[in-house]
């Protein structure tokens, strides 16, 4: 059966400024949520708050009810941070062998992106090229549920197309949560889209609702 990523109530200041106050999302198994918000409105801290990695003033996540303290432990969930984080002088081969899931690694090492590199350090490649290999390594890890930092990003408008039925095939087993400031390549690969403004979730139904809450000019 498919299971569920539940995230309520997570509050998060910083010197006193409230970041987060009300936040809530579920992803189940099965579906890509997507997450906009302007820059600074806490999306990153959200990432990190729901993985484990940032303290939160309050926080509840759990995984078909089960709470999760850190959702890192046994692979239950992994994270794209927004920054490159792979070691330079490692070759991609060696990296992909501890980090993609033995049930998938046919599936990825056919990818032509992989192939290409496969024998290729880290700091040999573009900054495109490795922030799709990296991306590509976590959706394709052991963890049931997938945060995403930013994928889009350094990435050439083909690659993302290219990308986006990757992620799409990828989140028939899992959940993915993924957030970019390319907000069309978002909308194009979720099942359903959150906005976040002003420390609360908003759950967009409709797209021009990110008019409506002047995420989107509309001009
Ligand atoms: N360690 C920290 N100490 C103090 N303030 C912080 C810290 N980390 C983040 N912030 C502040 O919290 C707010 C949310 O930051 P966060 O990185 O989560 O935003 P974001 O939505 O991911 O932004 P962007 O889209 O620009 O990457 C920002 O105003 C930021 O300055």
């Amino acid at each position: 059966m498919n299971k569920t990523l539940k995230v309520d109530s997570v509050q998060l200041e910083f010197d006193g400024r409230k970041i987060l106050q009300s936040v809530y999302l579920n992803c189940t198994q099965g579906e890509v949520i997507g997450l906009l918000g302007r820059n600074g409105c806490g999306k990153s801290s959200l990432l990190k708050i729901i993985f484990g990695t940032r303290q939160a003033n309050y926080r509840y996540v759990s995984i078909d009810e089960q709470f999760i303290h850190k959702g890192y432990h046994n692979n239950r969930i992994a994270y794209l941070p927004q920054h490159n984080y792979l070691p330079g002088g490692i070759k991609i081969e060696q990296l992909a062998r501890v980090l993609v899931d033995p049930i998938s690694w046919q599936e990825f090492a056919e990818l032509a992106i992989y192939q290409r590199n496969a024998n290729k350090k880290i700091h040999e490649l573009s900054g495109g090229e490795l922030r799709q290999l990296e991306t590509l390594m976590i959706i394709h890890s052991r963890a049931d549920f997938i945060l995403l930092d930013e994928p889009f990003t350094h990435i050439s408008p083909i690659q993302a197309d290219e990308f986006k039925p990757v992620i799409r095939a990828c989140a028939k087993r899992k959940g993915i949560i993924v957030t970019d400031h390319q907000y069309y390549n978002i909308l194009a690969v979720s099942d359903k889209v959150i906005l976040l403004a002003d420390g609360v979730t908003k759950h967009i139904a409709d797209n021009d609702e990110l008019i409506t809450y002047g995420y989107l000019s509309g001009k």
